[in-house]
């Protein structure tokens, strides 16, 4: 054939591999959601896991469970998953137990984090060009859900142990998109009004809902979207609502004195800034932004996230000054520029993507969008240093 011939198109039938396996990532819409659960001890997460396996909600649904040490064999027998219209069914049937107990350790061998921490696993399963090649083509990361005991959950939180200075409650809580407080039956509204207060405090990007017995309509949870790159309106709200940028609010907003150990308790450090346990939320108004800023944004997350340092560091290093140091484990954020094009940050960890959601021109009142966007960063050592030079970047400190 002449190289200037255009070739002849043959038509082909879709196979039923080519429908389930898309030919790029970038098409989750043929990939399984996948919804990581997390949470607290004894808060619930078998009775939620149990009501995904057993009610009638018309979801197609299989369980993984990542049990720690020899317990998967009581969980398959206290989860019955038999249902009404199937008797004889067993439930530990159902079950199939993982031999190398945890699935991080034993997908990514080097990753020796705490067993409960999901930030290792969400962010495999995230953006992991590795996995992206694997699995990745089959699944997509929908959301972090962290189910957390309105009884006992403050108490653990508090006495939790350490896991590289963050107890592994608080790791749980920051890497969130959804948390169920649980058993809110047993407490008054007035308790869990203010546990409530606490964990927005520190994850105020999570989606949070008070439940009794994880009773909750699973489209709440699932599928959600927190990652996927066609979330669109459903993410912007979710942002929008869980973002309460309230300068009010300072139940601990004080100057502890000599004696505090900012340990047991929390810090307000600043409007818009918490401290728990060694774990910090920091939140920030965005103006609009030209493309130039968003740009500016962007390179600063980008070094936060992937060098923990901030852009401005470099020379501080060099002078020889030890500089404080933080890591972000979890960001969210929604910006809109002046062309008046909607942007939404998403980072586990050190992954992060700024997507694009709606371009601009578009009536940005129908979808209830504010004229200024908004970002929040949870991690470790976040403090007024970061956040003075977040303010910078974003041309909130009256220079470039
Ligand atoms: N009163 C009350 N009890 C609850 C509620 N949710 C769960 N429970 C009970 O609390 C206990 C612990 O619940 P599980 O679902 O086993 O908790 P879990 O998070 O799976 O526990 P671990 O796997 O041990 O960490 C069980 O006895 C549940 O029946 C609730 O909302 N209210």
């Amino acid at each position: 054939m002449d190289d200037d011939e255009i070739p002849t198109l043959i038509a082909t039938e879709p196979t039923a591999e080519s429908l389930l396996r898309p030919s790029n990532t970038n098409a989750p819409a043929t990939t399984v959601p996948l919804t990581i659960i997390t949470g607290f001890l004894g808060a619930g997460k078998s009775t939620l896991i149990k009501r995904i396996l057993t009610e009638r909600h018309g979801y197609r649904i299989a369980v993984i469970m990542n049990e720690f040490g020899d317990t998967a064999d009581i969980e398959s027998k206290t989860i019955n998953v038999s249902n009404p219209e199937d008797p004889a069914g067993e439930g530990s049937d159902e079950f199939l137990e993982l031999a190398n107990g945890c699935l991080c350790c034993s997908i990514k061998d080097s990753e020796t984090t705490g067993l409960a921490d999901p930030g290792p696993i969400a962010s495999m399963f995230w953006q992991n060009e590795e996995y992206s090649m694997g699995l990745g083509r089959d699944i997509h990361l929908d959301g972090v859900l962290c189910v957390i005991d309105a009884v006992f959950g403050q108490k653990q939180i508090e006495e939790d142990h350490a896991v590289d200075g963050v107890g592994e409650s608080l790791r749980q809580l920051a890497a969130s998109d959804v948390i169920l407080l649980n058993k809110v039956d047993l407490m008054s509204a007035k308790e869990v009004d203010h546990l409530q207060t606490l964990i927005t405090h520190v994850n105020p990007a999570a989606t949070l809902y008070r439940t009794i017995r994880a009773e909750i309509d699973l489209g709440k949870i699932m599928g959600i979207g927190a990652y996927g790159p066609d979330r669109l309106l459903g993410e912007r709200r979710s942002i929008l609502s869980s973002l309460s940028l309230n300068d009010a609010a300072d139940d601990h907003d004080h100057d502890c004195g000599t004696g505090c150990d900012n340990g047991t308790h929390a810090h307000h450090v600043g409007p818009h800034h918490y401290e728990l346990r060694g774990i910090t939320s920091l939140q920030v108004r965005c103006p609009v932004l030209t493309a130039a800023r968003l740009q500016q944004l962007d390179e600063w997350i980008r070094t936060v996230l992937w060098e923990n340092r901030l852009p401005e560091d470099d020379a501080t290093a060099q002078s020889g000054q030890a500089l404080p140091r933080f890591e972000v484990l979890r960001c969210k954020g929604i910006f809109v520029t002046d062309a008046g094009a909607t942007h939404v940050l998403q980072g586990v960890r050190n992954l992060y993507e700024i997507a694009l959601v709606e371009e601009g021109g578009s009536e940005r009142g129908s979808v209830g969008l504010p004229d200024e966007g908004k970002l929040v960063l949870i991690g470790k050592g976040l403090d007024a240093r970061v956040r003075r030079s977040l303010e910078a970047v974003l041309g909130l400190l009256g220079r470039s």
